[in-house]
Order: C-alpha cells, then structure tokens, then sequence
C-alpha cells in the first residue's frame, strides 16, 4: 500500500496533457460486449476503473488487449457469465454491465456496484428502463438479475436526470425492437461519445447531447474504432490546481466548451485564463476573490469538481458558498482540509469556506477519488508536507497524477506504507 506526499509551495510552471475521459472509458469499455466483432478503442487513460472493466470483459469471455492507450476487444466469444461478485464492486461503472449483457444476452445477473460512496446512489431509473423495455429485473442477495424474452422499444422519460440510467438505457435499447424515446435524458459530453461509439457499431441514435434520445433498434452491430474524448473532470481539476499554484500551466488535450462553468467561476475570482482550440493558459494573477458555487446537472457545475474547488477558495479572499444539489453529502473532503487548517463549516446543505487562511501540510485521508483530488489541490498549496493516503480512490480516476505534477514542478511523490502505517489506517 502506498501514500502520496506533496511538499508545498512551488509553483507550477509548463504543460499537461489531459487523459482520455473515464466516465465516458468506463462506459465505452462495456459497449463493446454488444459487438459482434473487434472494437479498437484509443486514447484510454491509465486509470485502475479501465484495467478493472478491462478484466470484467475477459471474466465473459471476451479478448482484451492492451496495446499503449489503445485497448483491441475481441467481444465475440463472449457469454451471459454470471457477475455477482468480485471486481463488480470495485467501481461505479460495472453497472453499464446490466445494460449491454442485457442488450445482447438478453439477461445478466450483476452485482451492485461499488465507486464513491457520496451518500445514496440509488440504480431505480435504470431498473425502471430495463423494465420499460420488456425485462424482469430482480434484486437477490445484492445481485440485479435481469432477463427478457425479447426487448422492445419503449418511451422512458427519466424522473432523475441521470448520466448512468441514460447511458444504460441506451445500451439495452440500441439491438430492442423498435423505437426507443429517453425523455429528460442527461447531456453529459461523456453521453454523446458514447452514442458515437454506438452509431459507429451501426446503432441508430439521435439527439445525445439534448434531453431527449430516439433510437430505432437494429439487428446487428458491428465492430469498430473509437477515439475516446478528453477528459473533462481531469482537465477542471489540473486548471483548479494552475490557479492555485501555476505561475504559467498550458492544459493541453482539451474541449474548453466542456468546462465553461468552471472557467466562468475561476474568472469571476480573478484568474486569468486564454482559451485556445483544444488547450487552455492559466496565469498566474492577483490575489482571488470568494466565489459561491452550486452544482447542478450538465451544462451546469459538475459536481465532480466541487471538492478540489472548495480547497482553491481557501485562498480567496472573503466567504464563499459550495452547494452541492447532485449529491448533497458530498462534504467528507471538508474535515481533512480542516485538519490542513482550512476554515470551512457544513451548514443546512452548504459548506462555508472563510478565507484566505494558509494551509498547513498534515496526515490526511482520500475518502473518494474527487476528495483526494481536493486534498492534492490543498497539499499543493501547503507550508509543509502533506501525507495522503487512500490511494486506490485517486488511481481510479486520474492518470499518473504524481508523474504529471512532477513535470509541472511539483514536488510529490509515492512512498511505501510501513506495516505500522497499514494497521492504524485499518483501525481508524
Ligand atoms: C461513472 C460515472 O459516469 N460517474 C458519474 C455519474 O455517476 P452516476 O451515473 O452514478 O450519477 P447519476 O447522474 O446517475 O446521478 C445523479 C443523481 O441522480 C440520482 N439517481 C441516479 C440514478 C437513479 O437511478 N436514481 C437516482 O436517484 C443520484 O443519486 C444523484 O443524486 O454522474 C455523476 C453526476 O454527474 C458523477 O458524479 C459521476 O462521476
Ligand atoms: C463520482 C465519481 O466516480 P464514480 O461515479 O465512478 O464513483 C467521480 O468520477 O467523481
């Protein structure tokens, strides 16, 4: 088991490439079961959710190989192999399993799923689009059993605007009979790409990206190749990190459209920053002023940057307010940037963040992948060593982040738990 170490202060000057996007890899990954034939997918982020997805894939029989950022899929040889257990609960993402083995097999039997616990993550719109197109779904000792005589195309409108349903709903409808209406549908970029991936295979699907998605089923689909996009969440957290410690940072490999409402709220602090096609230019400015954020559905302020966005407003100037409406819990970052010295305080829903106080490095605890994000944000700003630990969350969603912060001149690093280390981190 290993801890990250972030020794503060330096700035960060030079360029990062972004990494393929993982909530649209960890959903591309399972698509492919629904082809007949080899589907090549390129630019994966190295992230422990593609390699565990990856070993799903072969656990149904299916041929993963593994060429640099390029991942080949043989689907053909695949079977409707019970996953009840196991690498299901690893990650959130093993729930798009029930959509495309249902889609090709007509049944599946898939555990429930694990990922970042942000308080309740209910699957009932999910279920309920399953069930609308002609499947019984049961939940036995954990495990969602589904199975249809035959799919058929139903109109689902979504009573929770929902990237997991919408994307699962369409994986199960593109090979249904018939025509298939997602009402309320989320719009996530990550969506879209998805229903690239699909056209390509020879789905029919049209209007990804708005809030309502048609598909006419078709019989087969085929085998192709993907070029997966940036990744959003990744590309947020790297420019949070050049306003709170860049000098000058060029995020490279990115769709500046995709962030729009962080970018609106870094400027509305003071941090100035160029847009060009696919990159964008952080510089270093004056002091930042508080902002308030509130995080809503797509196009509105990802919730998946509000933590490491409320380490950046401990450095401005005044009080802010972080709402979070996607996940109301979503606040277990906040005690470990007390223990940094942060001034923050949950209150009614909303985290209240006083600043700017300086940060002290401490021992701290990633308790999900975007709070450790949060916590190298705050590490990097820090007089001091910071000590993170909870590894296996950050590794889930962010490609060689310790590598690619060295690079900008960060000073952080990986170390060997001691087993003494090991046990008092088990028994807190
Ligand atoms: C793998 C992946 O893509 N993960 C992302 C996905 O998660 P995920 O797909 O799980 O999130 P959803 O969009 O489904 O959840 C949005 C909200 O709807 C609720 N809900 C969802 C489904 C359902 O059947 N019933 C229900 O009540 C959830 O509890 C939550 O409050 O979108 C989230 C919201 O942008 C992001 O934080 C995650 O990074
Ligand atoms: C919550 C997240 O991931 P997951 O849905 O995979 O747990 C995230 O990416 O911030």
């Amino acid at each position: 088991m290993q801890k990250l170490l972030v020794e503060g202060g330096h700035l960060l000057n030079g360029k990062v490439r972004i990494s393929g996007a993982k909530n649209s890899a960890v959903a591309l990954l399972p698509a492919s079961i629904l082809a007949d034939s080899k589907v090549i997918i390129e630019g994966l982020p190295d992230i422990s959710d593609v390699d565990t997805l990856g070993h799903l894939l072969e656990e149904i029989g299916g041929t993963v190989e593994k060429r640099g950022q390029t991942l080949h899929i043989d689907p053909s040889q695949m079977t409707a192999m019970p996953l009840p257990n196991g690498r299901v609960k690893k990650l959130r993402a093993s729930y798009y399993f029930m959509g495309a083995m249902l889609g090709r097999f007509k049944e599946a039997v898939i555990g429930l799923p694990g990922g970042c616990y942000l308080g309740p993550r209910p699957i009932d719109q999910h279920i309920k689009g399953f069930e609308a197109l002609g499947a019984k779904v049961t939940n036995e000792q954990g495990a969602i059993y589904l199975r249809a005589d035959e799919l058929t195309g139903a109109r689902i409108y979504l009573d929770v605007v929902s990237v997991g349903a919408t994307i699962n709903i369409m994986l199960a409808a593109v090979k249904a009979k018939g025509k298939t209406i997602i009402e309320n549908a989320a719009r996530e970029p990550e969506i879209i790409d998805v229903a690239t991936l699909l056209t390509s295979m020879g789905a029919k699907i049209k209007g990804a990206g708005t809030d309502v998605i048609r598909i006419e089923g078709v019989q087969e689909l085929t085998g192709c190749m993907h070029t997966i996009i940036p990744d959003r969440i990744e590309a947020g957290t790297y420019t949070i990190m050049a306003a709170a410690q860049g000098e000058k940072v060029l995020i490279d490999n990115v769709i500046p459209q995709h962030l729009e409402p962080l970018l609106a709220k870094l400027r509305e602090m003071g941090v100035q920053i160029e847009e060009g096609e696919e990159q964008l230019l952080v510089h270093r400015g004056g002091p930042l002023k508080s902002v308030d954020i509130k995080t809503l559905v797509h196009p509105g302020f990802p919730t998946d940057l509000q933590q490491p966005f409320t380490a950046l407003l401990t450095k401005a100037t005044g009080t802010s307010v972080v709402t979070d409406t996607i996940y109301q819990a979503r606040f277990k970052h906040i005690d470990e940037l007390r223990r940094m010295n942060a001034q923050i305080k949950v209150e009614g829903g909303s985290a209240i963040v006083t600043g700017p106080v300086p940060l002290e490095g401490a021992k701290v605890k990633a308790s999900d992948l975007r709070a450790g994000a949060s916590l190298i944000v705050a590490g990097l700003m820090a007089k001091g060593i910071t000590e993170i630990t909870g590894l296996e969350h950050i590794d889930r969603g962010y490609s060689q982040i310790a590598e690619k912060l060295s690079n900008l001149g960060a000073h952080i690093w990986r170390e060997d738990m001691t087993e003494k280390e090991i046990t008092q981190l088990q028994n807190l």
